[in-house]
Formats: C-alpha cells, structure tokens, sequence
C-alpha cells in the first residue's frame, strides 16, 4: 500500500530563541509557513521582527532552536551547506537595503543569480521592469532615490524564484502608489510561483492583504485579532 507523505510546512521554527549579553530577545519562538502562503508579522518597535528574520537567514546566529527551510534543519548544517540552501531558496529584502553601491542597478538584480552560476538577463530586466526601473538598468544605486533602492532591492530578492521570502518593512520607505505596485509584485511570486512570504509590516494595508496575521510580543506569536494596532 503506498503510503501517504505528510505535508511539510516550507519553513518551520522550533523555539527560537536569541540572548543578547542577559537579554532575552526571542524567548522560544514557534511557527510554520506554509509554501504558497503570506504571513503578515507585526509587534512593537523593538521586540525583535528583524531578529526573528535574521535568525531566520543566517544573518545573525540563535541562541537555540531550529529553522526548518524545506525539511532542512538549516542551524545544525554545516556552514557552507547553509549558505547554499540559503542561497537557493531565500530572498531577503532588508529594511536597509543593502544595495551594492559598486553596481549597477541590473548587476545589483543580477547578484543572487549570478551566486547561483545563473546568466538569465531577460529575467533580470522583467523584474526591473515589475518593480518600473526598466530604465534605470545601467544607473549606479547612488543615482536613486530611497524608493527606487527598495525597488531594486525587491527585485534582487524575487530574481531567482526563490521559495521563501523574507521582507522586513518592505513598503517603509515608498509612496502609496508605488507600495501598493511593490506588494502586487511581491504577492504574483506568492500566488503564482507557490513562494512563501513572511513579511514584518506596521501597515494596515499590506497586513490586510495576508493569509495570516500574527503579533510577535515578549511571550512569543499570537494571531493578530481584528482590532490589533497597525500604523499605515
Ligand atoms: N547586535 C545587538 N546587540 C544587542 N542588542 C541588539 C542587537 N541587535 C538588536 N538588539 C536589540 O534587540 C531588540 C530587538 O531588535 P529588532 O531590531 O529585532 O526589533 P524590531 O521588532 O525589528 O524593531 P523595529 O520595528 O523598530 O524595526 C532591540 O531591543 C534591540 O536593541
């Protein structure tokens, strides 16, 4: 008799918990992401979203826990086993984007491709073109405005199809308008690539689009109830 698989969550965290010097950060976090779905994680200014999220991408280290990405225990993998998984299956759009100012725009796009030994230029300009700096390709970053830098940097984390991503704040810095155009790109990579987002927002507005939405506070996750306190 065949024997069914049970369904994997694309990403599972298992008490996740950071000290800084006596300082508990993160105090045992838990929660699954599911492929395909949009996560919308909210909390006080301080309560630790960019470390959950960092933890998550390896950019900081746990103090204990495990990051299942893809039914792999990514904290007990040897370093350069993570940094590859890392490197294939996460986007990451940083609240300080982190756009290289000695590259192009395009070779900016280009870089998580480029990690991968990929050369796909016509992928890299449809995703300038999804995020409107199709004509902005061969500009230096600081040519930008800070709107155009996200810009840029959401389209380096989609341009690999990567299954998770992670956005912290992602619309912080844009008009209306343009935020509004930035999370249409984010949510076609969740509903028609299958990805994952786990996105840290105090807006209403990208909130209210989420499968789900939870709170992070001192005693971990909870569901975010109707009457939760967002700013826009
Ligand atoms: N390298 C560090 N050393 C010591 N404490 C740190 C370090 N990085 C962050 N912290 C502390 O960890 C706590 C969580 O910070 P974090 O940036 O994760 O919060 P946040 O919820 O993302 O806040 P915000 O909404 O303002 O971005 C803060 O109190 C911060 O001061």
């Amino acid at each position: 008799m065949m024997r069914m698989q049970p369904t994997r969550p694309l990403l599972h965290v298992v008490g996740l918990r950071k000290r800084y010097g006596e300082r508990d950060v993160l105090a045992g976090v838990d929660f699954s992401v599911e492929a395909g779905e949009c996560v919308a994680l909210t909390g006080e200014s301080g309560v630790g979203k960019s470390t959950l999220l960092n933890c998550i991408a390896g950019l900081d280290s746990a103090s204990a826990g495990e990051v299942w990405l893809g039914g792999e225990p990514m904290l007990r993998l040897p370093e350069p086993q993570q940094a590859r998984l890392r490197r294939e299956r996460l986007g990451f759009v940083f609240q300080a984007f982190h756009v290289l100012p000695h590259l192009s725009v395009a070779d900016n796009v280009a870089l998580p491709l480029m990690l991968l030994g990929r050369s796909e230029p016509a992928r890299v300009m449809a995703m300038l073109d999804a995020v409107g700096l199709a004509d902005r390709a061969g500009s230096w970053p600081a040519e930008l405005s800070g709107g155009q830098l996200q810009r840029v940097a959401i389209a380096r984390a989609l341009v690999h199809r990567p299954p998770l991503l992670l956005a912290d704040e992602p619309t912080g810095n844009l008009d209306p308008e343009t935020a509004t155009r930035i999370l249409d790109v984010l949510w076609q990579q969740v509903r028609q690539e299958g990805a994952a987002l786990l996105l840290v927002t105090h807006s209403r507005t990208a909130a209210a689009r989420a499968d789900r939405r939870w709170i992070l506070g001192a005693e971990g996750i909870r569901a975010a109830t109707d009457g939760a306190p967002h700013a826009d």
